[in-house]
């Protein structure tokens, strides 16, 4: 039964002089990838050891300097896995992995022969702290809890010590941190910390999981900036955060939390996780980006990002992906397609430097996303949009008056398709329509003679010769066609511009002719300006019928 009144809702920790509110992120916090762990064990079929390595081997290109590799303790992919990066060493000098294992002391003992004559790692213990696994799943009181991490933390001391070659620092992470009581997550992480005694140069890191998001972000920035306040020995701490997408929150969660004084990000690549996900760091750190500051991640080349994670994850990245999905750079709709042809030439005029574009929050070629894709035509495009095809694909910039009846013949092409109409069928459809002209409408060659300001012309046009007289050669063309096919034609717009290009065309003219009361435009190139303009209006008039009219 769909009843709201099963739930009850999330209890805030009383915070009234919280400050995160009144701070920005003026830089990228440490980040700590957890895809080859938390977004693994969330896969229908966990990754192999092939597919862990290459992951990870992105994963050190895009720039992690923390990488939770997985939960060596649990399979035998896992820790084949771990045992590969050690033994052939794969990991560099500047990158350091972690593990992570329950407080038990069997998997704390299988997860050091994992990592044994690793240089540096982080072993991550954790246990869940909150209310309801307290007393449904573990069965135990307050202290019968904290006595778990305290158990798990000197386990992790005790063995680190078999291997004194390697480098130690040890994480632990109160699970369900956010379904816990602050004071006593506080309570317990303080245990953890007064074991692991950390000072300078030694510093731990405490990770606050939202293991399932369980309110709106602000409550959880509140739970952060109450606990690092009252931790006791922060000093020494660096806080982590761990959040889950269960409503649809956890990039907005990890935010508002580092405003709240964390220190440190885990998260995943496109927030592959348990159920909705984890945090999704290229989100988080592209958010960064656009906003003018260093990811500290390369996101460069989003299409291999996304390539290496369809390939190991099996999960395909949403199209409406934030940053990174095939469509969230383009526009469809007629309106927005204006804006950003206009915005962005307004840009190019003015040469401006920062990008503030209308509807591109960034520009897509920093992530290595093709600028064509911006501009895509369908029955919800507009004159703006069609015209930046031609201009973009093309090199055809038409005159403002030619975009309607050209996105008119677009439109009727995508409305009886019902589909997108494509750059290629564009342009088709613009030389169909405006440019192809029939031979015997054809300009061979013309003569203008002019005496007292008036133009005696003589056209040879496809075999025929056609004689007129007016102030220009346009007007006397005018006059041979209105006369021999008794029409009333005249020019309503006409625009030549030169065009550069590997042709023998090196001008473009665009044209429209109002006859017998009705509008036709046209479009021709040729040698010169005036026989492009010419030839244009032989092409409208060819289109008119005014020519069969007279016959008939
Ligand atoms: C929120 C997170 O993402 S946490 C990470 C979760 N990830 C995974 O679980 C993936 C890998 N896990 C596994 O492969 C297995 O669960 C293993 C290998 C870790 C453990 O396997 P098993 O011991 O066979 O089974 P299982 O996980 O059911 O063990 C549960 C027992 O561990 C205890 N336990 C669970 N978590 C912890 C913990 N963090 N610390 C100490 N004990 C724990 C439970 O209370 C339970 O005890 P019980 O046997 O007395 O009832
Ligand atoms: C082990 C912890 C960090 C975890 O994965 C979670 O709480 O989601």
């Amino acid at each position: 039964m769909f009843d709201h009144r099963k739930y009850s809702a999330f209890k805030p920790v009383p915070l009234t002089d919280r400050t995160w509110p009144d701070k920005t992120i003026t830089q990228a916090p440490d980040w700590c990838s957890v895809d080859l762990r938390d977004g693994n064990q969330a896969l229908v079929n966990p990754m192999s050891v092939e597919q862990k390595t290459r992951l990870f081997d992105l994963l050190v290109k895009l720039g992690f300097k923390e990488i939770e590799v997985g939960f060596p303790s649990a399979s035998k992919p896992d820790f084949d896995f771990v045992r590969k990066l050690v033994d052939e060493k794969r990991i560099p000098d500047d990158v350091t992995i972690q593990v992570l294992t329950q407080a038990r002391e069997e998997l704390i003992k299988r997860t050091y022969e994992a990592m044994a004559g690793v240089k540096k790692a982080v072993i991550h213990v954790y246990n869940s702290t909150s209310t309801v696994q307290r007393e449904q799943v573990f069965g135990q009181s307050c202290d019968g809890i904290k006595e778990i991490a305290v158990q798990g933390a000197k386990w992790v001391q005790q063995y680190a010590q078999q291997h004194p070659d390697t480098e130690w620092s040890f994480q632990y992470s109160p699970e369900s941190f956010s379904g816990t009581e602050m004071d006593y997550a506080i309570e317990v992480c303080d245990a953890v910390i007064e074991q692991w005694q950390p000072e300078s140069g030694r510093d731990i890191i405490i990770n606050l999981p939202a293991t399932v998001e369980m309110s709106t972000p602000n409550l959880f920035a509140d739970q952060v900036e109450y606990f690092c306040r009252h931790l006791v020995n922060r000093k020494y701490v660096r806080v982590s955060l761990h959040t889950h997408n269960d409503r649809g929150c956890a990039v907005a969660a990890a935010e508002l939390a580092v405003m709240a004084g964390a220190d440190r990000v885990e998260g995943t690549l496109m927030g592959n996780g348990e159920r909705t996900g984890n945090m999704d760091v290229i989100t988080m750190g592209m958010n960064l980006y656009s906003q003018g500051v260093d990811p500290k991640l390369d996101f460069s080349n989003v299409m291999e990002i996304i390539e290496v994670v369809e390939s190991c994850t099996e999960i395909p990245v949403s199209v409406r992906h934030p940053w990174a999905g095939e469509l969230v750079y383009t526009a469809f709709s007629g309106s927005h397609q204006d804006a950003i042809r206009k915005s962005v030439n307004y840009h190019a005029e003015h040469k401006i430097e920062h990008w503030d574009v209308a509807y591109l929050p960034i520009d897509p070629r920093d992530i290595g996303r093709e600028y064509e894709a911006v501009v895509r035509i369908n029955s919800q495009s507009g004159k703006g949009g069609v015209a930046l095809v031609l201009e973009r694909d093309y090199d055809i910039e038409l005159p403002k008056w030619m975009h309607f009846p050209l996105s008119r013949v677009v439109q009727g092409a995508a409305e009886s398709s019902g589909l997108e109409v494509s750059p290629t069928n564009i342009e088709r459809l613009y030389q169909e329509n405006f440019v192809d002209v029939a031979e015997q409408w054809t300009l061979q060659d013309y003569d203008l003679h002019t005496e007292a300001h008036q133009v005696s012309a003589q056209f040879l046009v496809g075999g025929s010769n056609l004689a007129g007289e007016g102030a220009g050669a346009l007007e006397a063309l005018c006059d041979g066609l209105n006369s021999r096919y008794n029409c009333e034609m005249e020019v309503i717009q006409f625009d030549q511009r030169a065009i550069c290009g590997g042709t023998d065309a090196k001008a473009r003219a665009c044209i429209a002719l109002q006859i017998n009361g009705t509008e036709y435009c046209a479009v021709a190139v040729a040698e010169d300006t005036t026989a492009a303009t010419l030839q244009a209006m032989l092409t409208a008039f060819s289109r008119s019928g005014a020519d069969s009219a007279k016959a008939a």
